[in-house]
Parts: structure tokens; sequence; C-alpha cells
């Protein structure tokens, strides 16, 4: 009898398992239901292709490319992606149905991450359409001419101590000039980071980070790091704080565990949780000051938004102070370090290649007297061979490999039917090292894309997108070009650079929320007077 009891209770309790077991396997595979069809590598449970990422980087998605074909499945932990790596293709994602896939797919480290979803990059749909328009008014062509006597007054500050033979960490030297100009332009302060020793007076007349004077440098410097540090833990691959971890495997669990976890000093998510809070309270203190302020001008992004606001040319339920915070944080974490990436990779790739320096000099000594900075449109118009070289650079390091797309509704793309809420990515870095339309992809060659060579004409108009493509492509791309290019003719007037023997040699690149070196770019600094 007893026996008999035992083994009905035991029913239910296997009942319970296999329905158990099996909510958690629809949870692990419904989202690769549907889209089994595409073609990629077999997956390992749970953690997907993350190991591969791991080891190889970003090369990986050439190597699968090549395996699988322009369009292939790779699993981020539980989550597919669809990797999108042929122009037209991308063309027809980012432009051809665009009203099909507006929005990005909100990625496990930026879902730990309030402030950075509130920007202009994680916004979706009304909300993202009316912060657009309302940002691409600051920046039209005549307000980023007006930006180019502040960019080049950082530019000579924060090259006038360089010294003959010295070795400095350019891309150190790089992100302090980026994050200060683009500190200037989005905040209207000067945080003072390309002048180390900043108890002198700052390159502009203009306000003081938190509007005080030279005494809180630290201050400074602390909410750069604080910035640094949020931005660097933002890691794609299984090296990322343990919520980051658990939220590309099963991102159920993701939020629950932040929550533990943030309160128990020590840990990464600790720290990640401390850091945001701080920074965001920093945003905020300078967002409530500039609304309050009586005289704020309309010169800087912050400014500007909130004029917008207060016209009421923009609804105030879209620019809240959270959102307004975020923007502008998110500006400087934009500008900052893609533009540092890029012009620590121009001046890196010239080092190592004594033709093109000469060619680049050349046209740069051509331009006219050292001293005569170039207008905005000498920058657009007198510099081929500098555009030349900067294309190909980015398109030998594409600071961001690739770009996070995810459809609204069902819709084919390359002969596949992706449901709703398929997240669709753009690789543009297998784009940029693709033999069809880059012949010899792993040779620096500025010429390729001199616009009368055969190669540059064959080539496919959307094989390079290194600031993506159609309606949510990047918003700063003509200002981190003039800043790079203003920067660029600036040192080559003064000095060239050699690749210093502290140098690791091939340079190794670390995959973050954008491409990075890992130990920095380490040059020698020859002076031409
Ligand atoms: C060399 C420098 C830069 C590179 C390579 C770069 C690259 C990119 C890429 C690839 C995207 C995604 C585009 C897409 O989805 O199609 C993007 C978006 C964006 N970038 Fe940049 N960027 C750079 C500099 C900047 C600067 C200086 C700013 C700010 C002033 C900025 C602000 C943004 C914003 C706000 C978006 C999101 C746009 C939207 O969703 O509407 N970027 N960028």
């Amino acid at each position: 009898m007893e026996q008999l009891f035992g083994s009905v209770a035991v029913v239910p309790t296997i009942f319970t398992l296999l329905a158990v077991l099996a909510g958690v396997l629809c949870y692990l595979y419904a989202p690769y239901w549907g889209v089994r069809k595409v073609p990629g590598p077999p997956a390992i449970p749970l953690v997907g292709h993350l190991p591969l990422l791991a080891k190889y980087g970003p090369d990986l998605f050439s190597v699968l490319a090549k395996q699988y074909g322009p369009i292939f499945r790779f699993h981020m932990g539980r989550q597919p992606l669809i990797i999108v790596a042929d122009p037209e293709l991308c063309r027809e994602v980012g432009i051809k149905k665009f009203k099909d896939i507006p929005n990005r797919s909100i990625p496990s480290p930026i879902s730990a991450s309030p402030l950075h979803q509130k920007g202009l990059f994680f916004t979706r749909d009304g909300r993202w359409s009316t912060m657009r328009n309302t940002i691409l008014s600051v920046y039209q062509p005549s307000h980023l001419a007006s930006l180019v006597p502040t960019m080049q007054e950082f530019i000579q500050s924060a090259t006038q101590n360089l010294q003959d033979e010295e070795d400095i960490t350019f891309s150190n030297l790089s992100l302090r000039l980026a994050t200060d100009v683009i500190g200037q332009a989005a905040f209207g302060v000067t945080f003072g980071m390309s002048k180390p020793q900043s108890t002198e007076t700052s390159p502009t007349s203009s306000s003081k980070f938190s509007n005080q004077d030279t005494s809180n440098t630290d201050e400074v410097s602390d909410f750069i790091n604080q910035h640094m540090y949020s931005t660097t833990q933002l890691k794609m691959d299984l090296s990322g704080s343990f919520s980051i971890i658990l939220g590309l495997l099963v991102p159920i669990l993701q939020e629950p565990f932040r929550q533990i976890l943030m309160r128990i000093p020590g840990t990464m998510d600790w720290k990640v949780e401390r850091t945001n809070r701080k920074l965001s309270g920093r945003l905020d203190e300078i967002v409530v000051k500039r609304m309050e302020a009586k005289e704020r001008g309309s010169k800087d992004f912050l400014s500007s938004i909130l004029n917008a606001r207060e016209s009421e040319t923009v609804s105030k339920n879209v620019f809240t102070p959270d959102y307004i915070s975020a923007v502008t944080y998110e500006h400087l974490l934009a500008g900052s370090a893609t533009t540092a990436f890029t012009l620590s990779s121009i001046v890196y790739l010239v080092a190592g290649h004594p033709e093109v320096e000469k060619k680049l000099l050349a046209e740069i000594d051509g331009f006219g007297s050292p001293d005569q900075v170039p207008t905005a449109q000498d920058l657009q118009q007198k510099f081929p061979y500098l555009d030349q070289v900067i294309k190909e650079a980015m398109r030998f390091y594409v600071v961001s490999p690739l770009v996070a797309r995810e459809t609204s509704k069902e819709v084919e793309i390359g002969g596949y039917l992706l449901p709703k809420g398929t997240w669709v990515w753009l690789a543009l870095g297998v784009l940029a090292k693709d033999p069809k339309n880059f012949p010899e992809p792993h040779k620096f060659r500025p010429e390729r894309f001199d616009p009368n060579c055969e190669e540059d004409k064959q080539r496919h108009p959307y094989s390079f997108i290194p600031f993506g493509i159609g309606p949510r492509s990047c918003i700063g791309q003509k200002f981190s070009l003039q800043e790079i290019k203003l920067s660029l003719i600036h040192l080559y007037r003064k000095y060239v650079f050699r690749h210093s023997p502290n140098m690791e040699k091939p340079l190794e690149l670390e995959y973050g929320i954008v491409l990075n070196f890992k130990h920095g770019v380490k040059l020698r600094v020859i002076s031409r007077t």
C-alpha cells in the first residue's frame, strides 16, 4: 500500500520536472527556432559561439562569412544574431527596408546600464526620430565650421609639449584630446585633459568643469576615469561583470542578479553600479545648472538641446532631464573613444609606411604657411590624399566592426524570412576586408581610395561604411572627420612618428563596445624643425 502511494506521489514530481525542463528548453531555444534555417556553425548550449569570439576576436566573422556565406547565424550566448556580411544586403537592411528594421537591439552589456539606454543609440521608434531630428539641427555645416577654432586650440594645447625623440603613448594623448574637444562641444565645459599640468589657464575662455575654477582638476580626472571605467567594462565577450555574462547566457536572470550583486561590495557589478551612479549624478548636476542658467549660449550641444526644448520646437516629454543627461553623456562616450582610436590608428599606420608619409607631408606642406589654420571648407576640399589615408586606416582598423539592428516586423533578408524581434547585425568589419572589393585587403594602400583609380570605381558603394548606413548612421561623422583632419594637419606640420621599440608587434586589439588597443599605441616623436 505504502509502495503504491509512493509511486503515485513520484508521478506528479516527474511531470513537474519534465515541465520545468521543457520550459527551460523552450526558453533557451525559442529565439533560435525562428531563425534556424539561416546557416551557421553548431552552437554550444547556453554559451553559443561566445568562446569562439573570445578566442579569435572580431576576425572570427570574416572566417564564418567565408564558410557560411553573406548571411549567417551567430549565437551570442542564448541570443542568435543574424550577421549580414554583404554590401547589397547591408543596403537592404539599412536603407531599403529601414521602416521594418528601424531600431537597435540592446545587448546585455548595455541593458545593465540605464545611462547608456536613454541615448540616441538605443532609443526606439517615435522617440528616436524626434530626438534625432532635434540633434541633427545642432550638426548643421555652419555650426561645425564655427567649431574649428576651438578644436584647433585644444589640438595645439594637447601637442605643445611633445619633445623630439620622446616615446609617447599616442593613444592616451589622442583620447585626452578627443575627450576635451567633445567635452567642450557637448557640454561646453573644459575637462582640461589634454593639458595634464592644467593648473594654468584653459585653452578657451569658457567655463571649467562644473563651472568652477582649476582647483577641481582632480574632480575632472575622477569624472573622466569613471567615464573610461564605465566604457571599458562594457565587454561583448565573456570577460564582463557576472551579471553581464549571465545576461548573455540566460537574460532573464541578469537583472535579478545585478540587483543582488550591486549590493555586495567588491563585486564588479558593485563597482560598475557605483561608477554609473556617480557619473549620472555629475551629469544631472551639469544639466540642472545649465537649465537654470540665464545666459547659456548655443554653441555646445547641451545648451542647444535645452534651447530647443524651451522654445517648444521639441516636446518636453521627449527630452526629459534623464534623456538629456544620457544623450549628452553619449556624445562624450561616442565622440571620444571612436575618434581617438581612429586618430591613433592613422598615425600608427603612417609611421610604418614611409612612402605614404612622404606623400602626405608634401600635401600638407603645400597647403600654405605653417600657421595658417585650414577652414572647414579647406578641410573638405584641399586635402585629397589625407582623405584617402583616413579612409584606408578606417578600413584597416574598423572601430565599430558590428552594427546592431532589430526587426520590428517579419521581414525577408537574403532569402530568409526573419520573424519580428530578430537581431540583425551588419558586419562592417567583414565588408572592409573582403578581397572582392578591396584586393590584398591586409595591405595598407591609401591609393585604393583615389576616386580616379579602377579599384575605387569598381567597388560596391556600400562596401566601405565605417560610420554605418541609412537614417540610423553616425550623427557625429562630419564632426569627427573635421577633428581628425585638423589634428593630423597640425601634427604633421611639426612632427613625424616612428614605432617605439616598446610597442608589441603586431598591434594587439581588444573587443569592447568599440575596438580598442590592448596596450596602447606607443610611438617615438621626431621633430621636423
Ligand atoms: C571616427 C569616429 C566615429 C566612428 C567610426 C563612428 C561610428 C559609428 C557607427 C558605426 C554607428 C552606427 C551606425 C549605424 O547603425 O548605421 C554610429 C552611431 C552613432 N554615433 Fe558615431 N562614430 C564616430 C564618431 C562619433 C562622434 C564624434 C559622435 C558624437 C558627436 C558620434 C555619435 C553617434 C551617435 C549618437 C550614434 C547613434 C545614431 C542613431 O542611432 O541615430 N559618433 N557611429
